[in-house]
């Protein structure tokens, strides 16, 4: 499966950017480009170097540091530049894609006030899925600080039409913001902490794309959060553990490899391919809420030190894709149905209970001798009793290289939508 990652404002383009860092170290390559669409060329700036500097960009008319919450006002920008926008998704590779990731963090005004018209310009031009990745905001962010700013402070009265690069933007940005670390860059940090309207613009963009995208992925944030830790000083972690979660799940798929250049895999073959149809009809195409679960345990890649034959017994199966078996049966076994219970009863991107999905999709991955079919049938079966859903899909993601084993759990629709009710922050339903 072969994507394009479209981060907008400031979480989601450093969402993406995440997203893009993990999947280098992939042998499998899922995504085709990232871009990274802001109205705050500081973000821009600052994004790590797996954003390449053509696929910045900054847009927003007498718009520099971003629009500060001020959600009509980003749903008015979203409008007027989503051209612009495609345009520049142009320069990559949009018509290759299998399917759109639209990474935002709920809350602000730049991202969520362009992925609706993003959204339904990309299903119209395409017709290909559009996943959107959203973060919830943190209770902390809504406490009213002293240092609120006012929107009018930031949204400039220029009327000239200031749509440029990320590259022309950080030559301007590098005079006061250097490597990034500017003072410019921190004040906007510092201000970005407050923002006593998240909860409401969360809301707010979750219905504008109710019935637009075909599921939204969520992470929530507070969730995550150690006690006391700020998002500035958190968002990282966070933002690793939500892509490793994503990536995992896309990366499964069988059809991966580099569109681009027709280069095949090099990776085995899964015995339970899953591809992009699989994950159409697990997201589903109504706006689903969806929630992933992760689990992961670091083995002895090689099988060296393991008790050769030890263990093996029929009742546990032979190993998945193992060659030359050299990892005992039953701590292969007992790998795969201990990453399966992590990720279905272990903290998810959006807190649930398996039994709040209508659908699930389970991919259990790592080193090909470890991968023992009968933990991994058990797994699902476990899975499917407690979802109580027979909407149940299942994939091998083997991995020569991995020294871990995991398990990613999807849930989707159902009472997962309900969980945002905790949240404050329901949209109505277009689901059946
Ligand atoms: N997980 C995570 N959440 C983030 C990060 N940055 C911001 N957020 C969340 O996303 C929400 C919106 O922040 P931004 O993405 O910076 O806002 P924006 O879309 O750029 O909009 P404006 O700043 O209003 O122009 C915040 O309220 C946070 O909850 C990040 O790096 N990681």
């Amino acid at each position: 499966m072969q994507l394009e990652v479209i981060g907008v404002g400031g979480g989601g383009c450093r969402l993406a950017a995440a997203i893009r860092a993990w999947e280098t170290d992939m042998v499998q390559s899922f995504v085709l480009d990232t871009f990274a669409f802001d109205t705050d060329s500081n973000t821009l700036a600052t994004l790590p170097a797996t954003i390449p500097e053509e696929n910045r960009y900054r847009y927003g008319d007498g718009v520099d540091h971003g629009l500060n919450g001020n959600l009509q006002r980003g749903l008015e920008v979203g409008t007027e530049h989503v051209d612009e926008l495609e345009r520049q998704l142009d320069t990559g590779n949009p018509s290759l894609a299998d399917a759109f990731v639209v990474a935002i963090g709920l809350g602000g005004a730049t991202g969520g006030g362009t992925a609706p018209a993003l959204v339904s310009s990309l299903k119209r031009l395409y017709d290909k899925p559009v996943y959107v990745l959203a973060t919830l905001p943190a209770a902390s962010e809504l406490e009213e600080g002293d240092d609120s700013l006012v929107v009018e402070d930031v949204v400039e009265e220029s009327t000239a039409g200031n749509e440029s690069t990320a590259s022309t933007e950080s030559e301007q940005g590098d005079e006061d913001a250097g490597t990034g670390d500017s003072d410019a860059g921190d004040e906007a940090l510092i201000l970005a902490e407050s923002r006593p309207l998240a909860d409401e613009n969360a809301l707010q963009t979750l219905e504008g794309l109710e019935g637009l995208a075909d599921a939204i992925i969520c992470f929530d944030n507070e969730a995550w959060l150690k006690t006391g830790e700020s998002l500035a000083d958190g968002r990282t972690r966070l933002n690793e553990v939500f892509a490793t979660r994503v990536g995992e799940f896309f990366a499964a798929t069988g059809d991966t490899g580099d569109a681009r250049t027709q280069q095949t895999r090099t990776t085995p073959d899964a015995e339970t391919v899953i591809d992009a149809n699989d994950i159409a009809r697990i997201l589903g195409s109504r706006s689903s809420i969806v929630s992933l679960g992760y689990g992961t345990q670091q083995v002895d890649a090689a099988g060296e030190g393991s008790i050769l034959g030890l263990g093996i017994g029929p009742e546990l199966g032979p190993q998945l894709f193992a060659e030359e078996t050299t990892v005992e049966t039953a701590a292969a076994y007992s790998a795969v149905e201990t990453v399966i219970q992590k990720a279905l009863y272990g903290k998810h991107t959006l807190e649930c209970e398996p039994a709040d999905a209508e659908r699930a999709l389970v991919i259990v991955g790592g080193p090909p001798a470890w991968l023992n079919r009968q933990a991994i049938t058990d797994g699902r079966r476990t899975v499917e009793s407690a979802t109580e859903s027979d909407e149940i899909l299942g994939g091998d993601a083997p991995r020569p290289a991995g020294d871990s084993v995991f398990a990613l759990v999807a849930f989707a629709g159902g009472d997962l939508r309900k969980r945002l009710e905790e949240r404050n922050v329901t949209p109505r339903s277009t689901e059946s």
